[in-house]
């Protein structure tokens, strides 16, 4: 009896090492990875990621582990990489492998699974790529909803004169009227429109929900879902907002539908095809979500993104003049510019793509899933891996961009093309000064960036053009006040915190030919009021 009581007590207490050495093998970096920060037992570095601002924390371990480096989050493996070459190498070269999306328990709950920039890679993303790309090709724009851009934008001038204290909010405005003009029909008249203010405010909890950090590791860990906190609070309270928010999309457009009124925009064109077809292969609500989620990525994003080029000129007036330079003898006071000009005004699109360069608004850009075990220089890339470009590090990497804390235009001065153009390039030598990834990298980049940077190119070109812009004044003492360009948000798509700047007409004739235009541009427009 004695021996059969020791061999069972040997026995659980071999099970409990066992148990105990496993468990404590969780969290633990494998040799074969690439380095990082040294891991805890079970934890990994999950204690080591912030809950906010995970973009300038990547920066930080770029400078101690390189260019390419690894993450344990319990069992879990993130792979960082800072390094344009390795981007070209694994993300862009091995797309078929490198383009899936990681699960994100929280995105999925919101959504109701039904998320495209969220959707692993399989048929269901595919097709709503296929969509998204085809509505948006740079052959449809130019040929067919420029006109919608080229309107908004002259009521975005004509708005900056009637009220230019509102800058901010009118930056805002623009491509979100931009956007549900040409996917619902519908657009943001001004800034009480419900296409305007429910959607930034849905749009603000979001993005904080969306925040990698800003969760417990759920994937790593289910059991985390049952973990209560304000985290929990604030995805019930965006996936509510959200559902609302894109059903009374819906039903605004199926009320117009009903009394007749069919309109030029994709969700018109989708719902016509499913009356011919029993062959749509969604449900309802990702249907109406798909729409939704494209204003969603196309809004936000452009806006972050004007409203750090506004800035950065406030702060800049030598760049204004240059810009207003080139414009002046392309132009003149009597026409503003369109987007037929871009060959003809170089100098904006370097603008541009500084103001990605410098401020991008996505600073991590999304993350991306490997689908096999892969080999970067002999580390290995488990299969499963969670991949990030560390967009802000590489864009602040003084090796890539000299003096990289200034904004400087002349540094794309031989970059004369839009960055779809360098970005879709097999080589990773031909992007933009060799290194911008703005848009994400890969066969998930951006499906937008043809509407994006048509919409950035009409406002800056139109603003420079009409405007000189200043830092804003202290009233009672006249002295400048400077702007804070290091004042942001800090959400997975980072925005300036609102601010102020001063514009005034460059001149009389201008604020004219401004002010003749919106007739016109409201005439053209009112097909999507209401
Ligand atoms: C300046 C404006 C914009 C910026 C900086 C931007 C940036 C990005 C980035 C970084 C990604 C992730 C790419 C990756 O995973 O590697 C992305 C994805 C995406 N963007 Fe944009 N974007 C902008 C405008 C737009 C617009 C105007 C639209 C559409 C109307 C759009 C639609 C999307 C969609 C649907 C995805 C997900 C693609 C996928 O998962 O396959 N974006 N964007």
């Amino acid at each position: 009896m004695p021996s059969t009581v020791t061999a069972a007590s040997t026995g659980l207490a071999v099970l409990l090492l066992f148990v105990v050495y496993r468990v404590l093998r969780i969290g633990r970096r494998d040799p074969r990875l690439p380095p990082g920060p040294p891991t805890v037992p079970v934890l990994g570095n999950a204690h080591l990621i912030p809950t906010t601002g995970i973009g300038l924390k990547f920066q930080e371990w770029v400078q101690k582990y390189g260019p390419i480096y690894s993450l344990k989050v319990l069992d879990s493996t993130i792979v960082v990489i800072s390094d344009p070459q390795i981007v070209g190498q694994l993300l862009d070269k091995k797309g078929a492998i490198y383009s899936d999306r990681p699960e994100n328990a929280v995105a999925m709950h919101v959504t109701d699974g039904h998320h495209f920039s969220f959707e692993q890679q399989g048929p269901s993303w595919k097709l709503k790529r296929a969509i998204a790309v085809r509505h948006f090709s740079p052959q449809k724009l130019d040929t067919h909803h420029f006109r919608v851009q080229e309107a908004e934008s002259v009521v975005f001038m004509n708005n900056l004169l009637e009220d230019p204290d509102r800058i901010f909010d009118y930056a805002r405005l623009y491509p979100v009227s931009v956007a549900c003009s040409l996917l619902y029909g519908h657009r943001a008249r001004d800034l009480d429109s419900f296409w305007y203010k429910d959607f930034y405010h849905m749009m603000e909890k979001w993005g904080e929900v969306l925040e990698p950090g800003a969760n417990p590791p759920i994937e790593e860990f289910p059991l985390c879902w049952y973990m209560p906190g304000l985290w929990r609070k604030r995805m019930d309270e965006v996936k509510k907002l959200r559902a609302d928010l894109w059903t009374r999309a819906r039903k605004i457009v199926d009320a117009r539908r009903q009394k007749g009124d069919k309109r030029d925009c994709l969700i018109d064109e989708k719902l016509d095809e499913l009356k011919e077809s029993d062959n749509w292969p969604y449900p309802e609500f990702a249907f109406n979500n798909l729409f939704g989620e494209l204003v969603e990525a196309g809004a936000d994003t452009t806006a972050n993104q004007v409203l750090t080029i506004i800035m950065a000129l406030a702060k800049h007036p030598e760049v204004q003049r240059k810009a207003q330079a080139e414009i002046d003898r392309v132009c003149g006071p009597d026409k503003a510019p369109t987007f037929d000009d871009f060959e003809k005004l170089p100098y904006i699109n370097c603008i541009i793509k500084e103001g990605l360069r410098w401020r991008p608004t996505a600073r991590t850009a999304l993350p991306h899933r490997v689908t096999k075990d892969d080999y970067y220089n002999g580390y290995l890339i488990p299969k499963g891996s969670t991949i990030f470009i560390a967009v802000w590090a590489m864009h602040q990497d003084e090796k890539l961009y000299a003096d990289h804390v200034q904004f400087n235009p002349d540094r794309f001065l031989n970059h004369p093309k839009l960055a779809n153009e360098y970005a879709s390039s097999p080589e990773y030598e031909k992007r933009d000064n060799l290194h911008h990834y703005g848009y994400g990298a890969g066969r998930r980049i951006c499906p937008g960036v043809h509407l994006a940077e048509r919409n950035m190119w009409r406002i800056t070109a139109k603003l420079l053009w009409a405007f000189n812009i200043y830092e804003p004044t202290d009233p009672a003492t006249g002295k400048t006040i400077p702007l804070d360009e290091n004042a942001y948000n800090s959400c997975i798509l980072v925005s300036p915190l609102p601010f102020k700047v001063r514009v005034e007409p460059r001149s009389e004739k201008v604020l004219q030919a401004v002010k003749r235009e919106k007739a016109d541009a409201l005439a053209f427009l009112s097909q999507y009021d209401n």
